[in-house]
């Protein structure tokens, strides 16, 4: 197959992971017979510094006009110590989502047996973990209007959201959930506001269409505490914009990294693939973050395109790296392996299942169907 990807490497250690996952894609080109093209575009403060935007609008065509974006992080200490400065980072990738309309960020939590003692939650409460998260991604709060008094003393940030906005989320959510263990979870704050409200309605409504899914409801002050409590009751979270960013983060202590987490951004026209984590600048060029969430994210792209085998390959091959212990510091503090060794370890390790005698497959994959 042919694909051409966009590759936004962004700030601080995004560039150190996207490397590596691009490593991994090229891997993936030459054992399974593919060809990928790969063509960079600033993003962020590296964007700001250099063209004085965040998404310069040659950043916008590219991604416009290539197969799949695959994205490593944004933000710097810079811009995130001045709450006066008017252009950020943040606005490149948010503007970059609503742009291509990926209204949906699916985030994908599962423990990985081999890490099991990493996280710091007891083993008998996370080790049957396999939930997704289906966030929406280009409403709400973080695209309502934003208000400042002339003073200055006043602030305020708008939470809306229309009906079409939700349905179209909510189905994809179902349709995830029908593939999975059937069951639906919105997380909202539907006792206080009325945003909340309205997804209560919307997705009981798309529900009735979905009859073999359970569908229940959550208080997200709740949520947070039963993601850390009991995370496998969860199968399938669906929940707005700022709930999705924060529970997300959470549930990335369950797996015992948030280097570890991936994420898909779905439109109706483009795809993009990004870690869920940020710039980590305190580990920028130190050769310390953890890859795998960005190598995951390139799983997933795989999977998007329907090269199953090939994002399988992926993952088997980050298996290996945790099962012999070629891990960052993050999972071991004692490990003497930096983002480009654990890097080269899972690229040089991927081979085509054909290849292997025995394979054992039972545990492979981000969880039970990810994509849809
Ligand atoms: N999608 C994105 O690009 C994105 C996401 C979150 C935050 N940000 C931005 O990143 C900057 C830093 O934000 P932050 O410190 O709140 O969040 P962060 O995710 O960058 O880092 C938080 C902590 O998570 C851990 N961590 C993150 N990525 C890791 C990796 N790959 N390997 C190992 N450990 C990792 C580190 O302990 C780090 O201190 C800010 O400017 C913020 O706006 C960007
Ligand atoms: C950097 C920020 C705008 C972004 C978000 O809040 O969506 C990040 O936290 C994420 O999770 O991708
Ligand atoms: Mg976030």
């Amino acid at each position: 197959m042919k694909l051409k990807i966009a590759l936004l490497e962004g700030d601080g250690i995004g560039p150190e992971v996207v490397a590596q996952a691009v490593k991994c894609l090229q891997a993936v080109e030459e054992t399974f017979n593919h060809q990928f093209s790969y063509e960079n575009a600033l993003i962020g403060a590296a964007a700001i510094d250099k063209k004085g935007t965040p998404l310069p609008n040659d950043t916008l065509g590219l991604c416009k006009k290539s197969d799949a974006i695959l994205f490593g992080a944004i933000g710097s200490p810079k811009y995130d110590d001045d709450p006066d400065t008017q252009v950020r980072p943040e606005q490149g990738l948010l503007r970059l989502r609503e742009e291509l309309g990926l209204f949906a960020n699916i985030r994908p939590v599962k423990v990985f047996p081999t890490l099991i003692d990493r996280s710091p939650l007891k083993k008998e409460i996370i080790n049957t973990t396999d939930f997704i998260i289906y966030r929406e991604l280009t409403g709400g709060i973080y695209f309502g209007e934003k208000k400042l008094s002339d003073d200055g003393s006043v602030a305020s940030d708008l939470c809306e959201y229309s009906e079409k906005e939700i349905n179209r989320i909510t189905h994809l959510a179902f349709k995830a959930a029908k593939t999975r263990r059937k069951k639906l979870t919105l997380v909202d704050k539907a006792n206080v506001l009325e945003s909340s409200r309205l997804w209560r309605r919307v997705v009981a409504k798309v529900g009735e269409s979905y009859p073999e899914v359970m569908l229940d409801f959550l208080f997200v002050d709740n949520a947070a505490m039963q993601i850390v409590l009991n995370p496998s009751q969860f199968d399938v979270i669906l929940t707005e914009n700022l709930f999705g960013d924060i529970l997300s983060d959470e549930s990335s202590v369950i797996g015992g990294s948030i280097g570890l987490l991936p994420s898909a951004s779905i439109g109706s026209e483009y795809a993009m693939f990004e870690p869920i984590h940020g710039s980590y600048p305190q580990a920028e060029g130190k050769d310390i973050a953890n890859p795998i969430a960005c190598i995951f994210s390139a799983a997933m792209l795989l999977e998007h395109f329907g090269l199953k085998e090939e994002s399988k390959a992926v993952i088997r091959a980050v298996n290996k790296s945790l099962k012999n212990n070629f891990v960052t510091p993050d999972l071991n503090k004692k490990s003497k392996y930096g983002t480009n060794h654990v890097g080269d370890f899972i690229a040089g390790n991927i081979v085509d299942a054909d290849d292997i005698l025995n394979l054992n497959d039972e545990n492979i994959g981000l969880g039970k169907s990810t994509i849809i």
